[in-house]
């Protein structure tokens, strides 16, 4: 079943140029289609400049297309009501590549991981605890880390620490945007493997966006080449 449709999504950023008082029309995105099944992952895969974070930002709600729709478990996301915004946001995590910078550094692991808990869901101190043990033993850290700060790990494991973060609320999908573009080979692919195992675990799609073609052939189901902002699809495996 298809869990996200975009259809015909254009984003174009207008640039203004003070002094001389002229506008032009920065890239974005181009009339981008796909669609995305359940359980599966999409990579798209773009040199620098392609319009991948734009397209990543409009598929995460931060930022609205100009024209196009896109549907996710039948609900046309932009035209939503607030409601099925929040249950977006719940449903679409992310990961990002600076595993550093999207950590607050003053945080422990607990509190990193328990703030989308906390949001949106009650739990006990205790549950809350238990819940927190048993995601950093599905990334592949132990329960003793939830006391660590952000520092204390290494990038690797403050990357797990993310994907703890972003599978903690079970969401139908994860965007994850370069994420382990930052790490060496073998804990690129160590993490990459968390990520297939959890994807059989829990169900969870991807939307895996890339500039390294070799992780998206490793990674993905489906691929997609975005090119100057323009997508399109180069089969499957
Ligand atoms: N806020 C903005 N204002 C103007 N132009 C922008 C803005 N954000 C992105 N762009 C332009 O849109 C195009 C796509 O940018 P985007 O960041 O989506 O590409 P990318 O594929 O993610 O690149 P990278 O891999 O380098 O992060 C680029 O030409 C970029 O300069």
């Amino acid at each position: 079943m298809s869990l996200l449709i975009a259809n015909k999504i254009t984003k174009t950023y207008s640039t203004s140029w003070w002094f001389r008082k002229r506008t032009s029309e920065g890239k974005g995105v181009k009339g981008v289609s796909f669609t995305l099944d359940e359980g599966t992952c999409l990579g798209i895969l773009g040199e620098s400049g392609a319009g991948k974070s734009t397209l990543g930002r409009i598929v995460l709600g931060l930022l609205p297309p100009d024209s196009g729709t896109l549907t996710f478990n039948g609900i046309d996301l932009y035209k939503s009501n607030r409601n099925a915004r929040k249950q977006w946001r719940r449903d679409i995590q992310v990961v990002f590549q600076d595993s550093y910078s999207a950590v607050n550094p003053r945080m422990t692991v607990r509190d990193i991981i328990a703030e989308p808990l906390r949001n949106y869901e009650r739990m006990s101190s205790q549950e809350e605890r238990s819940a927190i043990s048993e995601l950093l033993e599905l990334v592949g850290l132990v329960g003793d880390d939830m006391s660590k700060y952000p520092k204390q790990m290494s990038g690797g494991q403050l990357q797990r620490v993310n994907i703890a973060r972003a599978i903690a609320l079970k969401p139908k999908l994860i965007v994850l945007d370069e994420p382990v573009s930052s790490l060496d080979m073998i804990i690129q692919k160590q993490i990459l493997d968390h990520l297939k195992h959890l994807k059989e675990k829990i169900g969870t799609s991807y939307l895996f966006i890339s500039h390294d073609m070799s992780a998206v052939q490793y990674f993905a189901d489906h691929i997609a080449i975005l090119d100057q902002g323009s997508l399109e699809a180069l089969g499957g495996r």
